[in-house]
């Protein structure tokens, strides 16, 4: 076993207390109230609470080593006390040491981008999955260790977490993994200490502002993970996005770029695009699959060329991509028997990801109206309220605000800002209900046969988040129970 020495290697630190020479650590935490006998507790500062604050509690739970910026007024001698400009960007190496390096033994491929993480890392899940390897992923979805599934509480896992996570990946003996790399876990140094084979940026929109501060920040939170990329990696990019090429600057990852605008690395060329599927010319290829709008035409490019460069073989990727469904919550279909009215969940909880859905939709719904459920979650970027209410209602025919995850705040009062964002033309025509179950049987209730109901925002999720709890909630659920109630009116 490794001495904390050891582990230490390539981080620069100072030292009070015991040696870390003869020190071996059983355990590494990031919270006091889990510390055990010989584990270490890293002192992370956060925007509101601050871990040094908890080295006491740490060290009363048996901890023999801390990692912190600042010393403590207490210094003990029995614990090695590790001073570091910054415990964000040396607790992933020093897990990762800790954890002999799992990230080194396997392909690591992580996917950043304000929309189409999920979806992409999902897809290639399945497609390695069937292409014949053992496979990881971590998504805000699920995490999976090849079939065995683990609940995703982040993303992007903290540090310690996310090495331990690859080390049961290698232990596994996943040969590839696919992960989710969000701005949080970029500007927060989770990602520190992870070896990357490949990195993807799908796109950049307005999110995050409530944590980045401005749209720069944010750009430069996704930079961070591009810059970590080593030269022996790719950097693969969507070249149709205005920021790919900030990512790709000085970035020692050998470079390609995808498109459908531009010329690139790998193309796609949209054939059709309706309700039942996209048909596109990919790389040359004719293909055909149900996935739907032309957001999932540049999930599924990011996917066949992150597959290429990984060498594995086109024509069978392309046999495979074409069967895969969407991942769950993402466009989600909910239909029940008899009733003619279509219902689609999508976790669009952006304004360029609701945009991008509501035009799909606008796109392929000739006949009927698009009646669209939406809302904005609480104490998070209050900046994009007006913005989502204002796209939604202009792509929508009806609009109902309601409530996504309200957290801490008064419902009604996102509403409020939400509706700020709409003319006094719109505001009209528009429904205000922060029930959600509500909402959702409002709009079955108003849908005649041809229409298509859009409940957006919440996706996969199975919860809604109310004044610190989480209460049973699925969008999906509850459509299917007001199209059920709503059937009396087509039979
Ligand atoms: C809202 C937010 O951004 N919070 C971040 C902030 O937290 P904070 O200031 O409240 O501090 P804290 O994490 O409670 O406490 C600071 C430290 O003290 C420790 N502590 C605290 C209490 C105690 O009793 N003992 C103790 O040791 C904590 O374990 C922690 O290490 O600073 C912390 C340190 O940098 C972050 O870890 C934390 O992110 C939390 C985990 C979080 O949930 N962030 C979300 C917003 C996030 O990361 N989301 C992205 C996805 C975004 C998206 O794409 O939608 C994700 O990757 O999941």
């Amino acid at each position: 076993m490794s001495t904390l020495k050891d582990l230490l290697a390539n981080i620069n630190y100072n030292i009070k207390g015991r040696s870390p020479a003869d020190l071996e650590l059983a355990g590494l935490c990031l919270d006091s109230r889990q510390a055990k006998q010989g584990w270490l507790f890293a002192a992370l500062p956060g925007s509101q609470v601050d871990g040094h604050d908890y080295i006491e509690q740490a060290l009363a739970n048996g901890c023999s080593a801390v990692l912190c910026e600042r010393w403590p007024q207490k210094i003990a001698a029995k614990v090695c006390y590790i001073k570091v400009e910054k415990v964000a960007d040396a607790l992933g190496p020093l897990a990762a040491n800790f954890y002999e390096q799992p990230s080194q033994q396997l392909a690591l491929v992580g996917v950043t981008g304000t929309n189409g993480k999920t979806s992409t890392v999902s897809l290639l899940y399945r497609l390695f999955k069937k292409l014949g390897h053992k496979v990881g992923l971590i998504s805000t979805i699920e995490n999976r260790i090849d079939d065995e599934v683990l609940k995703s509480t982040h993303t992007t896992p903290n540090a310690i977490e996310l090495q331990a996570l690859l080390a049961q990946m290698r232990d596994a003996a996943c040969d590839y993994v696919f992960m989710e790399v969000s701005s949080h876990a970029a500007e927060q140094g989770r990602i520190a200490g992870a070896h990357f084979t490949g990195g993807v940026f799908s796109n950049i929109s307005h999110d995050h502002l409530d944590y980045h501060k401005t749209f720069k920040n944010y750009i430069f939170a996704k930079k961070r993970f591009f810059d970590q990329l080593p030269s022996s990696a790719f950097a693969l990019v969507n070249a149709d996005d205005k920021r790919a090429e900030v990512m790709l600057q000085n970035c020692s990852a050998k470079a390609y770029r995808y498109a459908q605008k531009q010329l690139a690395d790998f193309r796609f060329r949209l054939l059709e695009n309706s309700l039942s599927g996209l048909q596109l010319e990919l790389d040359g290829q004719e293909f055909h699959c149900s996935l739907v709008g032309d957001f999932n035409a540049y999930n599924l490019l990011a996917v066949y060329a992150t597959a290429i460069l990984l060498e594995e073989p086109k024509t069978e990727v392309l046999r495979i991509l074409s069967s895969l469904k969407p991942p769950a919550g993402r466009f989600e279909y909910v239909r029940i028997p008899n009733n003619p009215v279509q219902a689609i969940v999508d976790y669009a909880h952006t304004p360029d990801a609701l945009e991008k859905v509501l035009q799909t939709l606008k796109a392929t719904t000739s006949t009927g109206r698009i009646i669209t459920v939406v809302g904005c979650g609480g104490n998070r970027d209050n900046s994009k309220r007006p913005i989502m209410a204002q796209k939604a209602a202009a792509y929508s025919d009806l609009l109902i605000l309601s409530s996504d995850n309200p957290r801490f705040e008064e419902p009604e009062a996102i509403l409020d800002e939400m509706w700020a964002g709409l003319s006094k033309a719109q505001q009209a025509q528009t429904y205000r209900q922060v029930n959600r179950r509500e909402a959702i049987r409002w709009a079955c209730q108003l849908a005649q046969a041809e229409d298509v109901i859009l409940v957006a925002g919440k996706g996969h999720e199975t919860y809604q988040e109310i004044k610190g709890e989480r209460l049973p909630f699925d969008d999906r659920e509850e459509l299917r129970q007001a199209l059920e109630e709503q059937l009396a009116k087509f039979v």
